[in-house]
């Protein structure tokens, strides 16, 4: 990641194809980090070979446990993770990097402050500017140490214990991450340890503890709020998972359809856990027709086939309650109401502030180069003036700043093809962190993504 790759996107016909997007990235970190601490095999298909998910399997072989790719008879990516116990985490000789991942650096300073060893943490310019203390601060509750520069970001040093003490935790801010790193602290700590979550976020870490065959339990509480809680020092045994394609990956050509006239597309195996679909219901109130086929269940979680046809879009108001469950789709969600009829509100956006980039500013700025008008409300809203809803989409022309953001670079490349004008981003090169191969499989949909 050390060049920029500056890209630019041109205006396309009709997107049309049946794609599988990669692997769904929450689930693939889990499933390495939870098998790096069962006894026995794990067998991943379908993992997401994103930088962030590689930079989490170094992390789990740097702590001893073995995280291999095998190139089955299909050819087909199968990872075999080898455990090595729930304890049993060896103290890793080098820093950890985390590059790009806030979801890989949380949840594993939550699963070592379990671990009787010391750890440092570090990640690139972009993760090392993302707040910390709302996993150390909990964690310290339990027992574990933090050292490192003020602010509490980081490079940070973490100095687990095998006796951590339970805790309660009423999370102050909506966030999975938050949620994941407490109950994987929890794994190796004797009793209960409670998660209490006021808005519903995404529950892939409680779907996969349990079936690794840890006991996590909810219980709704008197105000509406969540009570996750995990018994500790469980038998986890290693597990086959199948990754469903990420619901977040294949927002980018969905929404790339619904905007370009004459489109089809299918995108199949797509993630449909309730806490992760927020966009979709979104675009459906904006008059997008998306099919949800052949709805099953895999390996405990909902997924689906979508049918995704050209749509004139208008405009919504998006309530901040909704903010969980499409968190990383606000960029993208914004591409498409830049080119509705009318005026779309989204509100409670303060957290994306604090994404790889400030996804609010990016956006905004982004999308006013491109000749939209939006505002930033003091509320941490954005209202995105729409440009038509028929096809027509805003002028483009413009270069657009990403700030080391993945989903900021595809946004803004989607919109590209929906933008009279070409529309470039300053750098690509992080979208290989999410979403590799990106620009071939949108190209090979009837994109005209190339070098600017
Ligand atoms: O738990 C996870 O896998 C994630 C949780 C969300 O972050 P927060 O927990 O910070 O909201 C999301 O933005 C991120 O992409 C992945
Ligand atoms: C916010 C994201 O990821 P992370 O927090 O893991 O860096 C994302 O992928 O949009």
């Amino acid at each position: 990641m050390t060049h920029a790759r500056p890209l630019r996107s041109t205006t396309t016909g009709a997107i049309r194809g049946s794609i599988r997007v990669p692997g769904d990235k929450s689930i693939s970190h889990r499933s390495l980090m939870l098998g790096a601490v069962a006894v026995g095999e794990t067998v991943i298909h379908g993992l997401l070979e994103g930088e962030d998910v590689l930079h989490t399997a170094a992390a789990m072989r740097l702590l001893g446990a073995e995280a291999e790719r095998e190139d089955n008879a299909q050819g087909d990516g199968v990872w075999r993770v080898r455990g090595v116990g729930l304890g049993a985490l060896q103290e890793p000789a080098q820093v950890l990097d985390m590059g790009n991942s806030g979801t890989a650096a949380r949840l594993l300073m939550g699963l070592v402050a379990g671990h009787p060893i010391t750890c440092v943490f570090t990640g690139d310019a972009s993760l090392n500017k993302r707040p910390m203390a709302r996993v150390t601060k909990p964690l310290e509750e339990m027992g574990a140490r933090f050292v490192g520069r003020s602010g509490g970001r980081l490079p940070l040093t973490v100095v687990g214990s095998g006796e951590l003490v339970p805790i309660t935790y009423r999370l102050p801010v909506a966030s999975a991450q938050v949620k994941s790193a407490i109950l994987l602290a929890g794994l190796n700590t004797a009793g209960a340890t409670t998660v209490i979550e006021a808005e519903p976020t995404r529950d892939h870490t409680e779907l996969m503890l349990r079936h690794f065959g840890a006991t996590v339990t909810t219980e709704r509480l008197e105000d509406g709020a969540l009570a996750v809680t995990v018994i500790g020092q469980p038998e986890l045994t290693g597990r086959t998972i199948h990754v469903p394609a990420d619901p977040s990956s294949a927002a980018f050509p969905a929404v790339a359809a619904l905007l370009r006239p004459g489109s089809e597309l299918l995108l199949n195996d797509v993630g449909m856990n309730p806490r992760r679909t927020g966009l979709y219901d979104t675009l459906v109130e904006m008059g997008a027709d998306i099919a949800f086929e052949n709805r099953r269940d895999q390996a405990g979680e909902p997924v689906a086939d979508l049918r995704v046809k050209h749509s004139a879009l208008k405009g919504v108001v998006v309530p901040a309650d909704r903010a969980p469950s499409m968190i990383d789709e606000y960029p993208v969600l914004a591409a498409a109401a830049a080119c509705a009829e009318g005026t779309t509100v989204m509100l409670g956006l303060k957290e994306l502030r604090v994404k790889e980039s400030d996804r609010l500013a990016m956006v905004a700025e982004g999308l006013t180069r491109c000749g939209v008008s939006v505002e930033v409300g003091a509320d941490d809203s954005l209202t995105v003036h729409g440009t038509g809803g028929t096809g027509k989409g805003p002028k483009g022309g413009a270069t657009v700043a990403t700030a080391m953001d993945h989903r900021i670079a595809m946004s803004f490349l989607v919109l590209g093809m929906a933008s009279e004008e070409p529309i470039s981003v300053d750098d690509g090169a992080f979208i290989d962190t999410s979403f590799p191969d990106f620009v071939g499989l949108m190209n090979r949909l009837g994109a005209k993504i190339g070098e600017a």
